[in-house]
């Protein structure tokens, strides 16, 4: 069987049908490389200064791992230089990083949850990096964090790395959904999986169910229905996950189906949800929609949402579409 690297996959999607310029090509060749590098953190474990608490918090008040904080550094020194990008956001960074006068620049932007699922790092369970790309639209004057409030629509690339027993690359350019496995003898990530496809009909879900008593009538009219099992309104039994790492969560889901919420709950009312808009939700939603599935906050796509901050918080709904309408239905029944 001939084995087809990420670089030909680009190149192919470059060259022969014209759906990403070069430079969006060799963006994305870095972001590959970088997790490549935080991969090996990852699997250093005990061996290396990776696990546990940095001592330190983010700018949403959440405690840094040590991982959090070394994958971001990877991933702006690995970015910075590349003459791609004209600036970053990440989940642990207060601020914007504008790529210095001493870089070239180029015309993208590129954000990041540099480590997803942090609660998992010192217990073995898999983890990973999300990003998403975005076009510097104004050219007319310097870049500000203005410049990164685009709806997730107008994402030119996104994907995640998985670092779980496989070490997983997926990725859309707005053309279906490629996995890419990391072979660690040869260093290179290999195609493994192309035209991803969700099924449309799932019997799995996966939510926090400790958060049951603070969530609102269309989510729990949802899960209770799946609770029901064959008894129930939806006749049949279903199956319930959750790992605790949007990363791994997705990914199974991309694999074989299945429904992922991370709805608004009573706990803290203003607070629209957990999730990250532009770090973790946003990407997602990107690939989930390439593969045929479906991503709202309970009503809207969240593809459609014009974000106001840059830290911005979402509900999200997303994963195999009848399901995913099912429970966007229950809530705009309820007027909500
Ligand atoms: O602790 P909970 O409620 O299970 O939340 C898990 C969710 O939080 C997250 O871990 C948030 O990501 P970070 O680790 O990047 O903060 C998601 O990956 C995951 O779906
Ligand atoms: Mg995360
Ligand atoms: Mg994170």
């Amino acid at each position: 069987m001939s084995r087809i690297s990420l670089t030909q996959y680009l190149v192919e999607q470059q060259r022969e049908h014209g759906h990403i310029p070069a430079q969006l090509r060799l963006l994305i060749e870095v972001v590959a490389r970088a997790c490549k590098r935080i991969a090996i953190s990852v699997n250093k474990g005990a061996l290396g200064e990776v696990l546990g608490s940095a001592g330190s918090e983010n700018v949403q008040g959440e405690v840094q791992k040590k991982l959090d904080i070394i994958s971001n550094e990877v991933l702006i020194e690995a970015n910075e230089w590349g003459g791609h990008l004209a600036a970053m956001a990440s989940e642990e960074m207060d601020s914007i990083h504008v790529v210095p006068n001493r870089y070239p620049q180029g015309e993208y932007l590129l954000l990041f949850d540099p480590l997803d699922g942090s609660s998992n790092i010192d217990v073995n369970v898999s983890i990973g990096t999300i990003f998403s790309v975005l076009r510097k639209v104004n050219n007319q004057r310097g870049i500000s964090e203005e410049d990164f409030l685009q709806p997730g629509k107008q994402q030119a690339a996104a994907g995640y790395c998985v670092y779980g027993p496989q070490t997983t690359l997926v990725l859309t350019v707005g053309r279906g959904v490629a996995m890419f496995t990391l072979d660690r003898e040869q260093g290179s990530w290999v195609l493994t999986a192309e035209d991803v496809q969700i099924p449309e009909d799932t019997k799995e879900f996966a939510i926090n169910m400790s958060n049951m008593r603070h969530w609102d009538d269309p989510v729990k009219r949802y899960i209770d229905e799946c609770l029901a099992g064959k008894e129930g309104p939806r006749g049949k039994d279903f199956n319930m996950r959750w790992v605790a790492s949007m990363v791994a969560d997705v990914h199974r889901i991309l694999t074989r189906g299945g429904i992922f919420m991370y709805p608004w709950d009573k706990r803290e009312p203003d607070k629209p949800g957990k999730l990250r808009l532009m770090y973790e939700a946003n990407p997602m939603a990107f690939l989930v929609e390439q593969a045929g599935g479906m991503a709202t906050n309970g009503r809207q796509r969240v593809m459609d949402l014009v974000p106001s901050k840059l830290h911005e918080r979402v509900s999200v709904v997303l994963g195999s579409k009848n399901e995913v309408q099912r429970v966007t239905g229950y809530h705009l029944e309820a007027g909500q």
